[in-house]
């Protein structure tokens, strides 16, 4: 092991070597992981502690919520399908991960003193996947979490007395204003001190009125923070190894830990259950458009690479790595209806609403009269049927939440953006003869068809703690969409949960 640590270490690429120089040079560290307990976070640390067992320690920044405690969370998570192979692999996998109270709105992260010195004095890389992910959440908290938290990290990381590489997830939308994005960062919306300064002060409605106008451009308080914590992370990096991931729109998994797990809503998943279900049926986008959708499991073999890239070549400019598949093997809206309705079909959903049918189109008129004939009336005549049987109506209020989300995807599924991807080729070739052989860390998908890597990850939806199962077979539970309809067309399961083979 020693001499594979040595080479990771040297940066040799000999054809000697029998190991993943990236597998190789995670273990005997000890890794500090932001966003554990989110969908990529989840996969980061399944990747880690299985291609890499000798890794020392996984310290992960947990807050308690929903009336569960740190622990709590952190025994539920590690139940979770995902870890089911790592699992298997190293039953004991569990004892390496190591927990740590922390709130990331909070000064000096709300982390104890005695944690904080064991994180200063150990930790050799930090992921930085923490982030709300929502569209529409209010400015103050999006400031507060992707930028501040982001700050405060940094500040704690400056005095990790190991640290080797600081590795921060952004998107590839943090500048979305621009049709040509480069892996350089750009200047921010907005200066961030003085808009910290604002939000301290300003009374929240008052945030919440002059949004809009401080947002400009930017299509919402999401890619508006991550643009601005980019440009804290070159303002305040000082010395430190630092390394930016820009994945585009993510989805299942292709091939680790198996293909097809996903466990959020977001992005497309949620649009394409929805359009599964027969709820969903018009949707705005340009079916020129290309849909930039990587795996889970493709960005975070790149992160790894990333973080072993930084801290054994310690690049002398900070590099970002544009994490996206449009460049190299463009898939557009238009095949994706296609593909994701002809799946549909063949696999139909378990209790669909209606036969899925669900079409884009980029007027604003035509998407309007089918909302009005196609979403609007079914629901009304559903809820109307629901209280005749005495039953709780749902639909409309299912109906206007996807609304509300589809408004604020639109923005992405009606224009194209141009990643270049200089640095994930340059990282490509770092990767030693054995990397690619065993292809431990597939960083792009270049030799697939599009449709071929989409028969995974987007048609594959499996389990997690939302307990969602949509192998293109059938869809077991989704909360909100699915609970209490029970339509009496509602399409039959092509296959049965015993042959499914699922834990659900
Ligand atoms: C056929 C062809 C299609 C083509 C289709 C083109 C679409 C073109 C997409 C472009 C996509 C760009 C993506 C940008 C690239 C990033 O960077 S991706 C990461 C960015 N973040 C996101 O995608 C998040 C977007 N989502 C949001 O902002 C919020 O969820 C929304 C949309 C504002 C909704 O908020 P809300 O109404 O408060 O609902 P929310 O609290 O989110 O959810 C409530 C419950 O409903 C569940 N739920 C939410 N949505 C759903 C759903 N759709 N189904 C079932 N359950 C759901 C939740 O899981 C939750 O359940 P519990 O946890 O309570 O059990
Ligand atoms: N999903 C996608 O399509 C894309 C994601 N990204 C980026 O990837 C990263 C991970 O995203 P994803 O996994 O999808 O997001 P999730 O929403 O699934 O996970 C977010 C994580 O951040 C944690 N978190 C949120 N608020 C706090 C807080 N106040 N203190 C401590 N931790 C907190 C969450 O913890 P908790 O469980 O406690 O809520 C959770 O672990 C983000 O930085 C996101 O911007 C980039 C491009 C696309």
């Amino acid at each position: 092991m020693g001499r594979y640590l040595l080479q990771a270490v040297k940066g040799r690429t000999t054809k000697e070597s029998t190991m993943s120089s990236v597998s190789a040079y995670y273990n005997g560290k000890t890794v500090l992981i932001t966003g554990a307990t989110g969908f990529m976070g989840k996969v980061l640390v399944e990747k880690l502690l299985r291609s890499s067992p000798e890794v020392k320690a996984v310290y992960i920044l947990v807050r308690p919520k929903a009336g569960q405690s740190m622990q709590e969370r952190v025994a539920n998570m590690l139940k979770c399908k995902v870890f089911d192979r790592v699992r298997e692999d190293c039953p004991n996998f569990h004892e390496k991960i190591k927990p740590i109270n922390a709130e990331l709105t909070q000064p000096k992260l709300a982390i104890s003193a005695e944690d904080e010195e064991e994180l200063l004095t150990r930790v050799n890389i930090v992921f930085h996947c923490a982030a709300t992910v929502r569209f529409d959440e209010p400015l103050k908290h999006a400031l507060q979490l992707n930028a501040m938290g982001t700050q405060r990290l940094l500040e704690l990381a400056r005095q990790m007395q190991k640290l080797e590489a600081f590795i921060h997830i952004s998107t590839a939308y943090a500048n979305c204003v621009r049709k040509c994005i480069d892996e350089i960062i750009y200047p921010p919306p907005a200066e961030p001190k003085k808009l910290f300064d604002l939000v301290e002060w300003l009374d929240e409605s008052i945030i919440q009125d002059i949004t809009p106008k401080l947002l400009g451009d930017w299509p919402n308080t999401y890619t508006y923070t991550k643009a601005l914590s980019e440009y804290l992370i070159q303002q305040e990096k000082g010395n430190l190894n630092i390394a930016i991931i820009r994945p585009s729109i993510v989805g299942a998994s292709w091939h680790e830990p198996f293909p097809g797990w996903i466990d959020s809503f977001n992005g497309t998943s949620g649009i394409f259950v929805a359009a599964g279900k027969g709820i969903l049926r018009t949707v705005i986008a340009n079916n020129e458009a290309v849909a930039d959708m990587i795996p889970v499991d493709v960005v975070i073999n790149l992160t790894l690479a990333a973080g072993w890239y930084t801290a054994v070549h310690r690049p002398k400019n900070m590099l970002v790595y544009n994490c996206t598949t449009g460049g190299i093997n463009p898939f557009f809206w238009g095949e994706m209806e296609q593909y994701v309705m002809s799946t549909f079909k063949r696999n139909p959903l378990e209790q669909a609403f209606r036969t899925p049918n669900a079409h884009l189109t980029s007027n604003y008129l035509i998407n309007q009269y089918w909302i009005t004939v196609s979403h609007k009336a079914p629901a009304i005549l559903y809820d109307l049927y629901m209280r005749l049987t005495g039953r709780k109506p749902r639909m409309m209020k299912i109906i206007n939440r996807l609304h509300k989300s589809m408004m604020l995807l639109q923005y992405f599924s009606t224009q194209s953006w141009d990643w270049s991807s200089d640095n994930m080729n340059m990282l490509m070739g770092q990767l030693n003869t054995e990397d690619r052989k065993t292809e431990e860390y597939p960083i792009r998908i270049q030799h697939h068809p599009p449709c071929d890597h989409l028969a995974h990850f987007h048609c594959k939806v499996t389990d997690g703690s939302k307990h969602l199962v949509l192998c293109g077979e059938p869809l077991l539970q989704v909360p909100f969409l699915l609970q209490g309809i029970q339509h009496p067309q509602a399409l039959k399961p092509s296959i049965s949960n015993q042959q499914r083979g699922t834990s659900r």
